[in-house]
């Protein structure tokens, strides 16, 4: 992409403002001829009080996108902002303070502590921090997931779906600027899933949070404001108001395109290889 981030960027639809957002993004493993080029320029913006989804083949740089906007990893080059504040740059002490005060994560496990029960897991990142919950949001998240009568229970006690929205839980309890959420559906039966994706979304209606979430179901997707799809290492595409139908048509595009690449010559995504990137039309259709 060649305008600047906040010009347009993929991820910026109409908005309140931008959560999070990356320039020149680039993420390289390895070095010599067996570089992986993880991401490779990446602008993006991340809209305030929205829902992104992020999706793309296996190995296109879902994980590192994430972690490299959540301040997890260090980036080869490019800057990240997390609201107005330059994360690149910082050093690992103002790092670990910033994503304790300002991002909630979720993943696909949901690393409660199961000695504790909800409520403790839930507060557990504050406590730790020395913070005071607010009680009032605490309250809100807590009826909003509607966890109320499993509060004393401990992760065992829980259903996987329970445990799933007591990380949910964990994740919004602070208030967090950002939730990253990766794969939060992926340990779930098909009901638990659509129900933790009804919180999500919940958490962005009703409680104004910002969600980016990582995914490889187009029905998970669909819950969405906007997937941005990324392939090699780049945003290539993204769509607002997606349903399931579109995003899997979209989806089945790059397993073209790679079936194509493997016949043609090296695997996507190596330094020097330009061969088989899919479209890379330039964001906004949607
Ligand atoms: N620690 C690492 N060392 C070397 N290469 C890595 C490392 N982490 C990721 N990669 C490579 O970077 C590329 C992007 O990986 P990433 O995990 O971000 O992809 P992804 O889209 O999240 O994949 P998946 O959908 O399979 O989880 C891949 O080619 C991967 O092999």
């Amino acid at each position: 992409m060649s305008t600047p981030a906040a010009e347009h960027s993929p991820g910026l639809a109409s908005a309140d403002g931008i959560a999070a957002r990356a320039r020149g993004l680039t993420k390289a493993y390895g070095s010599g001829e067996t570089t992986v080029l993880a991401l490779d320029s990446v602008d993006v913006a991340i809209a305030r009080g929205r829902f992104t989804a992020v999706m793309g083949p296996s190995g296109s740089g879902k994980s590192t996108l994430m972690h490299c906007l959540a301040g997890l990893d260090n980036v080869s080059a490019g800057q990240v902002w997390l609201g107005d504040t330059e994360i690149t740059g910082l050093k690992d002490r103002e790092l670990t303070r910033l994503r304790r005060d300002r991002v909630g994560f979720m993943f696909q496990s949901f690393n409660l502590i199961p000695t504790l029960n909800a409520l403790e897991n839930i507060t557990l990142p504050m406590d730790i921090a020395g913070r005071k919950p607010d009680e009032r949001w605490l309250d809100q998240v807590i009826d909003t997931l509607g966890l109320r009568n499993r509060l004393k229970h401990r992760p065992a006690q829980l259903s996987g779906g329970q445990q799933q929205r007591v990380a949910c839980a964990r994740a919004l309890a602070s208030r967090p600027e950002l939730i990253f959420a990766d794969e939060p559906t992926g340990n779930l039966d098909s009901r638990a899933g659509l129900e933790v994706l009804g919180f999500l979304r919940e958490a962005v209606d009703r409680l104004n949070q910002t969600v980016v979430m990582v995914t490889h179901d187009p029905g998970a997707a669909s819950h969405s404001d906007l997937v941005l799809f990324l392939a090699d290492g780049r945003i290539v595409d993204e769509m607002r108001r997606p349903t399931a139908e579109a995003v899997l048509e979209r989806m089945k595009r790059f397993d073209v395109l790679r079936a194509q690449s493997d016949d043609d010559g090296p695997a996507p995504g190596l330094v020097g290889d330009g061969a088989g990137r899919p479209d890379e039309s330039v964001p906004g259709k949607g």
